[in-house]
C-alpha cells in the first residue's frame, strides 16, 4: 500500500490524532501550563498530539482548516470565546470536521457554560477523557460561523468596545457596565428584519440572535434555547426606555426578557437584518460585519466532548 496523505497514514496505523490550538495570551497567561496537562490527558487516551500556538488573528482558523483537511480526529481549543470562534470557523464548508474539545480560559466562556463544561480549567481538561459527545447547532452569519450569539445595533457596538483588560477585570459585569453606560448616548436605528415569511420593521437599539442559553455570561437570557434545537432565538428591543427603568436588566438576570412588553421575541431558522444606516454587529463577542446580515442555522453541525 502506498501512503500519500496523513489521513491514509492514520487509517493504516490506526492512530487517533488530536490538534491542540492554544492562545498563549488567554487566561492571564496560564495557557502554556494547561497545554502540558491537556497533552498528557490526550496521550493517555491514545492520541498522537500536535500543538499549535496562535500568534495573531485568524491563526486558530488556519490551524483548524489544516486539522480538517488532514483528517484529525479531535481539535482542542484552549483559550477564550475569541479563540473558540476562530477555531470553529476553520470547520466552515469542511466535509471532515474533527470533534471539538474545549478548555475555557476566557472571562465569559459562553459556549462552555451552555454545554456545562466546567469553567475551572483543571476540571475542563478531565472532560477531554470523556466518551460523551454532544452534537451542537452552529449559526452562519454571512460567510462565517458563530457558536453563541450575533447582535446588531448600538448596544452591540458597545460590547465590541469592551477591552480585554476590562473583561479580565470585571468578567460579565464588564458587558453589563458597558451596555448600561451606552444607554446614555444610545440610539435606536432603523431595522428591517425578515424571518420565516414574516417581517418586523422599526427602530431598535439592539437585535440579538442566540443559539445557546448563555449570552455575555448571563445564563438566563434565553433559558429555553438548547444547543441542538435547530433554532435561532431572536430578541428585538423595541424601546430603550425599558432599559432606563432597569426592568430589562432584571429580566436579563431572571430569564423573562422575551416576555417583556418592549421586546419582540421570535424563533426562526433563517433571518435577514438590514438597515438604511451603517449598523455594526458583534459576533460571539468579536466585532462582526456591518448590516445587512443573513443568519441561518446548521443543525447539530459539530460534535463536542462534554462531561
Ligand atoms: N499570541 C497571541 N497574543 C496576543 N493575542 C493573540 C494571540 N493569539 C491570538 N490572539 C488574539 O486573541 C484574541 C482571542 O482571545 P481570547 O481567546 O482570550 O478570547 P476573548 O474573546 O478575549 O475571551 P473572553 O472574552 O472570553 O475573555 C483574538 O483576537 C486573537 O487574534
Amino acid at each position: 500500500m502506498i501512503i500519500r496523505t496523513y489521513a491514509e497514514r492514520n487509517v493504516y496505523m490506526n492512530q487517533k490524532r488530536a490538534m491542540i490550538i492554544v492562545n498563549p495570551s488567554s487566561g492571564k497567561e496560564e495557557a502554556p501550563r494547561r497545554v502540558v496537562e491537556v497533552e498528557r490527558v490526550l496521550a493517555e487516551q491514545g492520541y498522537e498530539v500536535l500543538i499549535q500556538e496562535t500568534a495573531q488573528e485568524l491563526d486558530a482558523t488556519r490551524y483548524c482548516i489544516s486539522a480538517c483537511t488532514e483528517a484529525f480526529d479531535l481539535v482542542v481549543s484552549i483559550g477564550g470565546d475569541g479563540t473558540l470562534h476562530e477555531t470553529i470557523n476553520g470547520m466552515m464548508n469542511q466535509s471532515h470536521r474533527p470533534r471539538l474539545g474545549l478548555v475555557p480560559l476566557g472571562t465569559v466562556n459562553d459556549f462552555a457554560r451552555a454545554l456545562s463544561i466546567p469553567l475551572r480549567p483543571e476540571d475542563a481538561i478531565q472532560t477531554l477523557a470523556s466518551s460523551k459527545v454532544q452534537r451542537v447547532d452552529m449559526g452562519t452569519i454571512n460567510n462565517q460561523l458563530f457558536a453563541n450569539v450575533a447582535a446588531a445595533g448600538a448596544l452591540a457596538e458597545s460590547l465590541s468596545a469592551v477591552t480585554s483588560e476590562e473583561k479580565s477585570r470585571l468578567g460579565s459585569l464588564a458587558y453589563l457596565k458597558e451596555g448600561l453606560k451606552e444607554l446614555v448616548h444610545s440610539h435606536a436605528v432603523p431595522m428591517t428584519i425578515h424571518y420565516d415569511n414574516q417581517v418586523w420593521e422599526g427602530e431598535s437599539p439592539l437585535f440579538l440572535a442566540a443559539l445557546t442559553n448563555s449570552v455575555g455570561g448571563f445564563e438566563r437570557l434565553a433559558p429555553e434555547a438548547s444547543v441542538d434545537d435547530g433554532l435561532l432565538h431572536c430578541f428585538v428591543i423595541k424601546d430603550l426606555n425599558l432599559f432606563k427603568t432597569m426592568t430589562a436588566s432584571l429580566s436579563l438576570l431572571f430569564g423573562s426578557l422575551k416576555n417583556h412588553k418592549d421586546v419582540h421575541y421570535f424563533t426562526a431558522k433563517s433571518v435577514t437584518v438590514s438597515s438604511t444606516e451603517p449598523v455594526r454587529t458583534n459576533v460571539d463577542g468579536e466585532e462582526g460585519p456591518i448590516l445587512p446580515i443573513t443568519l441561518s442555522i446548521l443543525p447539530r453541525h459539530l460534535e463536542v466532548l462534554v462531561p
